[in-house]
């Protein structure tokens, strides 16, 4: 188990993690979320041991020391992906899975390359030398590399980021399905909140230096502690209570995501549509709500001026206040 405990690092005096506490339990998958520059990729450093702090960090009670201590950084039990990919362009791809792995059992080291090769998407082009990969399949061949001597805690920054959508989704189950299997922890540094909702166990948010919220997926999604942690997964709604509750008299207001906005004729809640944009299986669609700029989804485009009538749950209403 991981175990970060009162942590605090800065590169220079103003501290960029402040007073960090966490846990990751053996085979959990952990997402760190946050806007750009919150200090995702440098949480992962410093677990790595790229830099001394204050405060903490251990493995199974183990302490994981910086330069300071540890001059050589990196750990057998633990493997970091940097967002460059510090491949060996003269050598191909499968060569460069095995690089780390031992050449005493050849059958043994060719069997763990293919069996990679295959959760990464890459068996077809084991052959290819990598200074002739896109940016998207060096990425995956570092995937795999990283992986081939089965660490126990896996840092991954942006893991996808040069992966097209048409890939993405299927990489991603497979690999996070390949972690689980083989119960290797893992944290995931990401702007994506698929990566975030789909596959994590916890979710931690950063801002100001903080952990500003740490929960399920589900849970951060159904009871936002507030707009920013919900923005993070979408489009979002913060509403005038009295807007939609008529009895309210307060200017409290709510959090709403778009798909939580219902459309319904005979509703009092009248709205007037702006805008309506194509989101595949449905449409987002832009209204003003007593002043209020609103967004919800609706399952045919809606024409800009016509006067709607809008339904939200009561129950959602009063899980939400
Ligand atoms: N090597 C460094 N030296 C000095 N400051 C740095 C260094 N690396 C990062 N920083 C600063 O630390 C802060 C956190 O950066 P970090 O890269 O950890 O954020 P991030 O959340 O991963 O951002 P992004 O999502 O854009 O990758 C930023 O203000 C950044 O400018």
């Amino acid at each position: 188990m991981l175990k970060l405990k009162n942590v605090t690092f800065g590169y220079a005096e103003e501290p960029v993690l402040n007073n960090i506490n966490f846990e990751v339990k053996q085979g959990e998958n952990v997402s760190v979320i946050g806007e750009s520059g919150c200090g995702k990729s440098t949480l992962l450093q410093i677990i790595y041991g790229l830099y001394d702090v204050q405060g903490e960090i251990l493995w199974d009670g183990e302490q994981i020391f910086g330069p300071a201590f540890n001059l050589v950084p990196g750990h057998a039990f633990m493997k970091y992906l940097a967002q460059d990919f510090d491949l060996m362009p003269p050598l191909t791809v499968a060569e460069n899975v095995g690089k780390y792995l031992s050449n005493m059992y050849p059958v043994k080291k060719k069997r763990r390359i293919n069996e990679l090769l295959e959760v990464v998407e890459m068996t077809e082009l084991k052959d290819i030398k990598a200074k002739n990969l896109s940016g998207g399949q060096q990425q995956r061949v570092a995937l795999a590399r990283a992986l081939a001597k089965k660490p126990e805690l896996i840092l991954l920054d942006e893991p996808f980021s040069h992966i097209d959508q048409f890939r993405k989704n299927n990489l991603r189950r497979k690999l996070f399905d390949y972690l689980k299997k083989e119960n290797i922890s893992c944290i995931v540094a990401t702007h994506d909140s698929t990566d975030a909702l789909s596959f994590a166990d916890k979710t931690i948010v950063l801002k100001n230096q903080k952990i500003y919220a740490e929960a399920s997926p589900q849970e951060l999604y159904e009871n936002p502690p507030n707009v920013y942690v919900a923005s993070l997964f979408g489009d979002v709604n913060e509403v005038l209570l009295k807007s939609i509750k008529p009895s309210e008299k307060s200017r409290k207001k709510i959090i709403l995501y778009p798909e939580e906005i219902k459309f319904s004729s005979k509703s009092e809640i009248k709205a007037k549509v702006k805008n309506a944009h194509f989101h595949g299986n449905n449409w987002l669609i832009e209204a003003d709500l007593n002043g209020q700029h609103i967004f919800f989804m609706h399952s045919s485009a809606l024409k800009p001026g016509r006067i709607v009538g809008l339904k939200i749950s009561k129950k959602l209403i009063a899980s939400r206040c």
